[in-house]
């Protein structure tokens, strides 16, 4: 990876507060077997921006009988993984049980899912139970686009303690035909970031998608939106993936979108300062051009004053305006917008030479 500046600090504990790196969670829908947490937790470590590889243990599911997650033991794996790795693990709580079941087995990041983000006494039950308890938490948004409902989750967890609170823009619940599984309205997330400048807010193009060929196009739109990083869906083999298979990337796709967000990123940082810096110069020149310009006109006024000739002078204007739209128009400006400019040059020229001729006709009439 080109972009060193963004990637994790080795061996620093990771902090979801807002800096300038993006936060990056990664890894896969569920927690399937300590074989397969340990493959994805090597390949999430290589990568060299992931902060927390995320594994769902208790899995909210729509349908009965869909398969719901390890529980307990899951964690328990994750937390092998951790010690074999050194990749520090998040998971999602929905429950009082299971923050403290979390905190038993060393999570180092929860995040509480939309289904119950939607219940504030849900919501409320997991902020007492991590009251005197520092981890950070993330909160995704509700099902609805409900920004006070957000907001409301956001603020329970702040009045029980947790100083690590931060947000997870995950899409909004849609009815009708839609090429993604949740309806991104960046509006409301953008809304509670405006609301909440010190918050985090991270989005997850897995969940908005449910499809792993827009994963790309959610997270460049996010990253170029501001938001402060990004939670993805990473499982060693997605075919075989025992929930959300559709939407989960291979770690070679992951290492891929990621060098494409952030080195493009800093390959365009680079061009625009470029680019930039050459507008700076060109913006110096034109105001050189005016000034110098203007100076002539003064010193024309002073002929003009001399001679009795009048300050206006048409013909010479319009011969003027045709060279410049002439020649502007080979160099491929509009008329139009020459047209406008030089007007605009002209209207100042007269007046300049105006104050001219009346000073020097006041020198005459006074002096
Ligand atoms: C400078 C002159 O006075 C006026 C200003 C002009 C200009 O800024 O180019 C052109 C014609 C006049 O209306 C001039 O007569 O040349």
């Amino acid at each position: 990876m080109a972009n060193e500046k963004l990637k994790t600090e080795e061996g620093t504990n990771p902090s979801i507060q807002k800096d300038a790196k993006p936060l990056i969670i990664a890894g896969p829908c569920s927690a399937e077997s300590p074989q397969q947490l340990v493959e994805v937790a090597q390949e999430l470590k290589k990568n060299g921006f992931v902060n927390y590889m995320r594994a769902g243990v208790w899995k909210p599911r729509t349908t009965p009988n869909s398969f719901e997650g390890y529980g307990t033991e899951a964690l328990i794996w994750l937390n092998q993984v951790k010690q074999e790795t050194g990749m520090p693990f998040a998971t999602e709580v929905a429950t009082e049980r299971h923050v403290y079941e979390c905190l038993k087995f060393g999570a180092d990041l929860l995040w509480i899912g939309a289904r119950t983000v939607s219940n504030p006494f849900a919501i409320q039950e997991i902020a007492s139970a991590l009251r005197g308890v520092q981890i950070p938490v993330l909160v995704k948004n509700p099902l609805s686009p409900d920004l006070k409902l957000w907001e409301g989750a956001i603020n329970r967890l702040r009045l029980a303690g947790v100083k690590e609170v931060g947000a997870i823009h995950r899409g909004f619940t849609v009815w009708h035909a839609s090429p993604f599984r949740n309806f991104p309205m960046w509006e409301v997330a953008l809304q509670l970031k405006a609301n909440n400048p010190e918050l985090r807010v991270i989005s997850d193009p897995s969940h908005i998608s449910g499809d792993a060929q827009y994963i790309e196009l959610l997270s460049n739109r996010a990253i170029n939106l501001g938001f402060d990083g990004l939670m993805v869906e990473v499982h060693p083999n997605p075919k075989i993936a025992l929930s959300d298979a559709k939407q989960q990337l291979t770690p070679n796709q992951f290492n891929l979108l990621i060098s494409n967000i952030f080195e493009a990123k800093q390959a365009n940082t680079e061009l625009m300062n470029e680019l930039r810096a050459e507008i700076d110069a060109l913006d110096e020149l034109l105001v050189w051009a005016l000034s110098n310009r203007m100076a002539i006109a003064t010193e024309i006024a002073r002929v003009k004053s001399e001679t009795g000739q009048k300050i206006i002078q048409p013909d010479r204007w319009n011969e003027v305006l045709n060279r410049v739209i002439g020649k502007g128009h080979k160099m491929g400006l509009r008329t139009d917008f020459v047209k406008r400019l030089f007007n605009s040059i002209h209207r100042e020229s007269l007046q300049t030479q105006e104050a001219i001729t009346q000073n020097r006709t006041e020198m005459v009439k006074f002096g």
